[in-house]
């Protein structure tokens, strides 16, 4: 954690959820003040969930999000949906630049630049995800595909208000596998450093940083501890009630 920045703990519900999900997400904003005092909290709902969701979390310190945007505010392009139509629907953050958007739709760190500056024009948060493959790390390659991912992801006018980072190994999603501790800590206090040298220190020390990849109650506590680490990005166990609050639940 870094003083004085508030937590965020994130959720990524991916194409999971139906109508049957809003339980769970109702379970998960009557119990997240209690879970946390001093924490944010969203989850990213599929689309079709997102007006739904934001009904449910009314009134409770959870809020609801996105999973894409495209960077258009309207206009020919069948299938996609605009920040402005999430905000439309209650959407306070989007997430932009997962990795499973920039492998499966091809998405380039200009594209996702593009989506992030379209949030803030929605007045959306932009959570710009970047993360480095498992053969990338073998051949020692993470911290200059961080710095690359940063400098091509995340737009000048990037700031704490409008901007969250989230870490993500790519090969540590869905896999039950995390890095070291350690090499947690390293990532962070580089991706901290590096965004010092390009928004300047004061946005990039107030700015939140989130872990994410195979993030559970299990081993939340130890994460969330690490310096730097502001939150988490959860995937799989953002779906149940319990897990996601058990998580929350480990904010020191
Ligand atoms: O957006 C969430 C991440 O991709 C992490 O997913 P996971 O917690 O299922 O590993």
């Amino acid at each position: 954690m870094t003083p004085n920045i508030k937590p965020l703990i994130a959720g990524n519900w991916k194409m999971h959820g139906t109508s049957a999900s809003l339980s769970s997400l109702e379970a998960m904003a009557t119990g997240f003040a209690e879970a946390a005092s001093d924490a944010d909290g969203v989850i990213c709902v599929p689309a079709t969930l997102l007006e739904r969701a934001a009904g449910v979390v009314e009134g409770s310190s959870l809020q609801v999000g996105g999973q894409d945007c495209h960077p258009a505010e309207k206009g020919a392009h069948t299938g996609d949906i605009s920040p402005e139509m999430l905000s439309d629907c209650g959407a306070i953050y989007v997430i932009v630049g997962h990795s499973e958007r920039r492998a499966d739709h091809g998405e380039s760190d200009g594209v996702v630049a593009d989506k992030a500056k379209a949030a803030w024009r929605a007045g959306l948060i932009a959570i710009i995800c970047i993360g480095e493959t498992e053969a990338q790390r073998k051949a020692g390659e993470t911290f200059n595909v961080l710095e690359e991912q940063m400098a091509g992801s995340v737009p000048a006018g990037a700031s704490a208000t409008n901007t969250v980072i989230a870490y993500e190994p790519v090969w540590a999603i869905g896999t039950g596998l995390t890095p070291e501790i350690a090499d947690i800590e390293a990532a962070h206090a580089h991706i901290r450093q590096h965004l010092r040298k390009q928004l300047g220190a004061e946005t990039a020390d107030s700015m939140r940083l989130l872990y994410g990849g195979s993030v559970k109650p299990g081993n939340a506590g130890d994460i969330l501890s690490v310096e730097n680490v502001d939150g988490a990005l959860i995937g799989g166990a953002s779906l149940k009630a319990e897990d996601y609050l058990g998580i929350v639940g480990s904010v020191g």
